[in-house]
């Protein structure tokens, strides 16, 4: 018998921030040490073992911003196919709850008005993220 080896893919969950603040949403450029250096996403990260959704980001946002966060919306799920993983981005729509950021992992962050954000070098898992923040803006009005 010919047995086919389909290798298992890693499937990995990447909650993720668009933060709102006074009209804004902030973008963080990658730092120049890590996967996709200089890159722009949206801040977060991976989920661990029995985390929910939420836990991740709220963890996550502690951690790299040394902010608390609340979520206003949850945005459409984005898979990317990176070849050897697919990265699943698990966006929120976020305002801040405290207001003093201290980087800890990014090179920088902007505020950016909503509809400039195309206009940096994002993650491609992030254009369809941006995408489904604008049509969620569209909604609201
Ligand atoms: N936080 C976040 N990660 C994103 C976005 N878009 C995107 O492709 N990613 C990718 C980058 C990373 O590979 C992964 C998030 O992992 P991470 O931030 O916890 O850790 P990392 O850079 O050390 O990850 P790695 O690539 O080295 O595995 O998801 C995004 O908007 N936000």
């Amino acid at each position: 018998m010919i047995e086919t080896l389909f290798p298992v893919k890693l499937v990995v969950r990447v909650p993720c921030a668009v933060i709102e603040h006074n009209g804004k949403v902030l973008a963080a450029q990658r730092s120049k040490a890590l996967s996709f250096p200089l890159k722009w996403e949206f801040p977060g990260g991976k989920q661990e073992e029995n985390e929910t959704d939420e836990e991740t980001l709220f963890r996550e946002i502690r951690e790299e911003l040394d902010v608390e966060i609340e979520i206003l919306h949850k945005l459409p799920v984005t898979p990317k196919d990176q070849g050897w993983r697919e990265i699943i981005l698990v966006p929120f729509v976020c305002n801040l709850k405290t207001y003093k950021i201290t980087l800890t992992e990014h090179e920088q962050i902007l505020w950016l008005e909503p509809d400039t954000l195309s206009d940096l070098d994002w993650t491609e898992a992030d254009l369809g993220v941006i995408q489904n923040y604008y049509a969620y803006r569209e909604a609201q009005k």
